[in-house]
């Protein structure tokens, strides 16, 4: 209830001697997140904290999608696709986030940038570890990723076993295998680090799928959660490309890279090769 000042009345229930009790602070370690936003541009540029912020919660986000992508593998792998799509559902919902998101740093325009940028000498998010985790999970194996992390032992450990364990493609293949359906066995038993290349005799088998999705349900479900998985990858990519654009038109990239040609490179990848093809033989 509140009253004619609007202002709201304080509970007297509510908690106020919080001493040596867990707080909302102390839970979060608000001290430590919000000590990490720190300027590196040296005269302190009022838009370098927008820069950074968005790239921090980019992160956060993606630390997410990899715990989420990891339980989603351990789950097909474990032959329980429905807990799988439970996980699949909220890496859906993530990366909408992580498209949303782009407008905030669309509002940074390129004389705003270019007041920092010289500042961040050649970091670039080419070498965002949890970045190129999603990527291997999703099955874009790229040995030579690893590269850019030769300074970080620790970073190049983990992303090498990431590269060479079953993407979620992999494993979701091993598991139509698994159960009855014909999938070819040089996919099964791969070397996991190498990029996944499209198998046309994979495609009967999901013809197979999408031409009786009913006696096929779960696996038909995934199937379409994994496209939809892939679409949303790339609509990050295509936002991060165009951001870039409009920000830094055609400049070389801190990293090294041509900028927004290398950019747009990544758009002609795909995760699942054939469960794109298999939407050209169905109906037929
Ligand atoms: C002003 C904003 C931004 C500009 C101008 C920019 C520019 C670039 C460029 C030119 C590259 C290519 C590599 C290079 O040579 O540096 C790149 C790569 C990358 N950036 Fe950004 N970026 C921006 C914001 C972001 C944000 C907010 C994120 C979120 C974490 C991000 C994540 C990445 C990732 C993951 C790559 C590697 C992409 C790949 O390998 O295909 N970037 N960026
Ligand atoms: N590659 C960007 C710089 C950049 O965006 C960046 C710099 C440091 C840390 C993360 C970054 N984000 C994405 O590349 C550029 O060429 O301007």
């Amino acid at each position: 209830m509140s009253d004619a000042a609007n202002q709201r009345r304080i509970e007297p229930e509510i908690h106020r001697d919080l001493r040596g009790e867990l707080t909302y602070g102390n839970y979060l370690q608000l001290d430590t997140l919000l000590s990490c936003q720190n300027p590196v541009s040296s005269t302190g540029h009022h838009d370098e904290m927008l820069f950074i912020i968005q790239h921090q919660t980019t992160e956060l986000w993606l630390k997410l999608l990899i715990h989420e992508l990891e339980a989603a593998v351990a789950s097909i792998a474990a032959d329980d696709l429905s807990v799988a799509q439970k996980s699949l559902a909220r890496v859906k919902h993530i990366q909408r986030q992580m498209f949303e998101q782009w407008a905030v740093l669309e509002t940074l325009t390129p004389i705003e940038y270019a007041r920092f940028r010289d500042d961040l000498g050649p970091a670039s998010g080419f070498q965002s570890v949890q970045y190129r985790t999603v990527e291997f999970l999703l099955g874009n194996k790229n040995a030579r990723m690893l590269d850019v992390f030769a300074h970080d032992r620790q970073a190049w450990e983990s992303l090498r076993a990431v590269l060479e364990a079953p993407s979620l493609y992999d494993e979701f293949l091993r598991y139509l295998a698994r159960h009855g359906h014909d999938v070819p066995a040089e996919l099964l038993e791969r070397d996991f680090s190498q990029p996944y290349q499209q198998h046309p005799e994979l495609v009967p088998a999901l013809k197979a799928i999408y031409e009786n999705p009913g006696e096929n349900w779960p696996e038909y479900e995934t199937c379409e959660e994994l496209v939809d998985i892939e679409e949303s990858f790339q609509l990050w990519r295509f936002r991060h490309m165009k951001t870039v654009e409009r920000i830094i038109g055609h400049k070389r990239g801190t990293g090294g890279s041509s900028g927004v040609d290398f950019l747009k490179a990544a758009l002609d990848l795909t995760f699942f090769p054939e469960l794109l093809t298999v939407r050209t033989e169905v109906g037929l």
